[in-house]
């Protein structure tokens, strides 16, 4: 079933970056159907194979050369150790890895936890975070849940990822020490095999987020108000101008991040733009 003549891209076969993962592939146009939910799916089109794999084996299985790249968060890949090149981030699945306590515990720094037990899914991390402080813990290491390790007497301390904070919340922790920000990633291993094609498969990931990121935004502007207008929407590179019948006006085209458009819009009808639109953009090649 899986070719030597293709590359293979390991993605999570169950989990929050599962579907993420799927969808994103679908939006960089890629057709495939996993069968019963088999190991395998094969690419319509393309020389690919995708291979339905644990997130957290990932990282080892892409260093090891069994999958060519794959799809994973880079917690699990500085968990592993994992040697492997970092093609691209996602900019989604962002979440931060962090030393937790109860609410009313009177600690206030991780070096502090020297000789106490922590419990973690992450213990090679946190191993190392505290070695570089002169610091070591009894770790004790499980694979979920580990915010109700404090209530159950397991542990002193957590170190778990927080998103939004709401199971800290749930469990009566605070953050004690932030260890790091990661999110999901594109990786590759140092091999480099079927090259050409993982180089493509990057591009057309590369335009997928970028699309997520950004909309492509329209308007008409007096010529006089130009010099305005491009402070507000610089643009990507630069934004596109186009005549109008009318020569004292013109009409831009401009890429502005999602989470900016409906303040660059009040922006530029404040200096005098008319008939500005937002554009949705599924993908883009820049
Ligand atoms: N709130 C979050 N909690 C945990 N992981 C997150 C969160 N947000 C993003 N992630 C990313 O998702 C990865 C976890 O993926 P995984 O496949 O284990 O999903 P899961 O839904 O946690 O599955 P499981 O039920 O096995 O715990 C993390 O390593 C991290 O990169
Ligand atoms: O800050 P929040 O938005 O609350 O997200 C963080 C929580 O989500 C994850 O748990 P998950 O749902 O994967 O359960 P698990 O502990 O069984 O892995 C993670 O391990 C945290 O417990
Ligand atoms: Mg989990």
């Amino acid at each position: 079933m899986i070719s030597e003549t293709h590359l293979r891209l390991g993605i999570p076969s169950k989990g929050r970056l599962s579907d993420l993962a799927t969808e994103l592939l679908t939006q960089a146009g890629l057709r495939f159907r996993r069968q019963n939910r088999g190991l395998f799916a094969r690419v319509s089109g393309l020389s690919i194979d995708l291979i339905y794999l644990r997130t957290d084996d990932i990282p080892t299985l892409c260093a090891e050369g069994a999958i060519d790249m794959g799809i994973t968060g880079s917690d699990l890949v500085e968990e592993a150790g994992a040697d492997v090149d970092e093609r691209m981030k996602f900019g989604v699945g962002r979440c931060r890895l962090a030393f937790c306590v109860p609410d009313d515990a009177p600690i206030k720094s991780a070096a502090e936890l020297d000789g106490k037990r922590i419990a973690t899914s992450f213990p090679h991390v946190t191993r190392k975070y505290l070695s570089k402080r002169d610091a070591a813990a009894h770790l004790v290491s499980l694979a979920g849940s580990v915010e109700a390790m404090i209530q159950l007497g397991v542990a002193d301390a957590i170190v778990d990822l927080v998103e939004t904070g709401s199971t800290l919340a749930a469990n009566r922790l605070r953050i004690l020490e932030e260890i790091g920000n990661y999110e999901t990633v594109l990786i590759q291993n140092h091999h480099k095999r079927h090259g050409e094609i993982a180089d493509r498969l990057v591009e057309r990931l590369k335009g997928v987020v970028i699309a997520r990121d950004y909309s492509l935004m329209e308007y008409n502007i007096p010529r006089a108000k130009m010099h305005l207008a491009e402070k507000v929407t610089p643009g990507f590179n630069s934004p596109t101008v186009n005549s109008l019948e009318d020569s004292d006006w013109c009409g831009i085209q401009v890429m502005v991040k999602r989470k900016d458009v409906v303040d660059t819009m009040d922006q530029l009808k404040a200096i005098g733009a008319t008939a500005i639109f937002e554009m949705t953009l599924n993908n883009c090649r820049l």
